[in-house]
């Protein structure tokens, strides 16, 4: 074998050895997880955090914050169907989290819907989670409005700004996911299109990102990545066995309930990727995209290979 292709090899095995740690850990462990989500959300996401291994609480009652919020082991704010009665609540159980050293993250659901929402939004930005979230237009929305900027930004650009600016891992979700803290990019290959034809995956997959970092909240990122990576194998596992979007639902909650070492093994795909380049790096044939800024970049150790294929395939599925 090729050096490069050992050292991707590698890479990979050591990528899905640690995704599986960290779900047996949070299977051994039984994280709770309070959860301020939107009504649509609340069935599939405890469901999701029930079947990974973890303890839902759908506990939003801002009566209830200083009681309960110390004793969680992570916190998840879901602004899907935001209010104004909502809001103190989930800043109470921001700080609270923050007092008692417990990580929250953040889900920005529609962002950029209202001015309502974007200020919400942004107020929670400012109370520093540890994960931020989103598809690619909130992580775009929530980026150009604490940054000020006027430019079309993509998805990755806008994700590695907000990381920076805000301290945040920040993750976008897609066809690729893509995960930073503004210096490190990561991408998450496994998944299905129709998981975005389920309301609430989005939501589910925040929910079980919040209980990985429950369980390895020094290394955000990696948690981060593993628990997208984990949700989009049970994807592709449910997807093997359904017939459409709602069969998909339930055999998709059923295969991460059975996930098991062999399945991680042989089905995760992810890549460190570029976070810069410079022309005289690349290859025949080979692109720099837009999103990835020129300058004193390194390929990384990725082989020239998969950086012609991820690049590639980067530029078609963002979105
Ligand atoms: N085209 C796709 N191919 C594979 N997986 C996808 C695709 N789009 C989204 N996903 C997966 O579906 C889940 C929900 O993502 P997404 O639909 O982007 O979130 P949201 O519901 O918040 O918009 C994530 O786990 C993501 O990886
Ligand atoms: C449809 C809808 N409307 C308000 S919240 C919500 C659910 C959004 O879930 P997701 O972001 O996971 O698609
Ligand atoms: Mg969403």
């Amino acid at each position: 074998m090729e050096p490069s292709n050992l050292n991707e090899e590698q890479d990979q095995n050591s990528w899905a050895l640690n995704a599986w740690t960290l779900l047996s850990k949070l299977r051994d462990q039984s994280p709770l997880i309070q959860c301020i989500t939107n009504f649509v959300s609340m069935d599939l996401m405890a469901n999701t955090l029930l079947s990974a291994g973890a303890s839902p609480a759908m506990i939003h009652s801002i009566e209830e914050i200083q009681d309960f919020t110390p004793h969680i082991h992570a916190l998840c704010i879901n602004v899907g169907t935001l209010s104004p009665a909502w809001l103190p609540a989930m800043r109470e159980a921001a700080l609270v989290a923050n007092k008692a050293g417990k990580p929250w993250i953040l889900d920005p659901v529609a962002a950029g819907a209202s001015r309502f929402r974007l200020k919400a939004c942004l107020e929670l930005v400012g109370l520093n989670p540890s994960v931020i979230r989103g598809n690619g237009s909130e992580i775009i929305a929530l980026s150009k409005a604490s940054l000020g900027a006027t430019k079309s930004m993509d998805a990755m650009e806008a994700a590695k700004s907000l990381a920076q600016s805000s301290g945040a891992i920040v993750a976008v979700s897609g066809a690729v996911d893509i995960i930073t803290d503004g210096h490190r990019v990561v991408g998450a290959h496994n998944g299905v299109s129709m998981m975005q034809k389920i309301t609430a995956t989005g939501c589910a997959v925040t929910a079980l990102i919040a209980a990985f970092i429950a369980v390895d909240p020094l290394h955000a990122l990696e948690a981060t990545a593993s628990a997208l990576s984990i949700f989009g194998i049970a994807g592709e596992m449910g997807m093997d066995m359904a017939k459409g979007p709602a069969s998909l639902r339930m055999h998709l909650i059923d295969s991460l309930y059975n996930l098991d070492q062999a399945a991680v093994s042989s089905r995760l795909k992810k890549n460190e990727l570029l976070s810069s380049c410079v022309d005289s790096e690349l290859l025949p044939g080979m692109v720099c995209p837009p999103s990835i800024p020129r300058g004193k970049g390194m390929l990384s150790s990725l082989s020239a290979t998969i950086v012609h294929k991820e690049l590639i395939k980067f530029m078609e599925n963002i979105r």
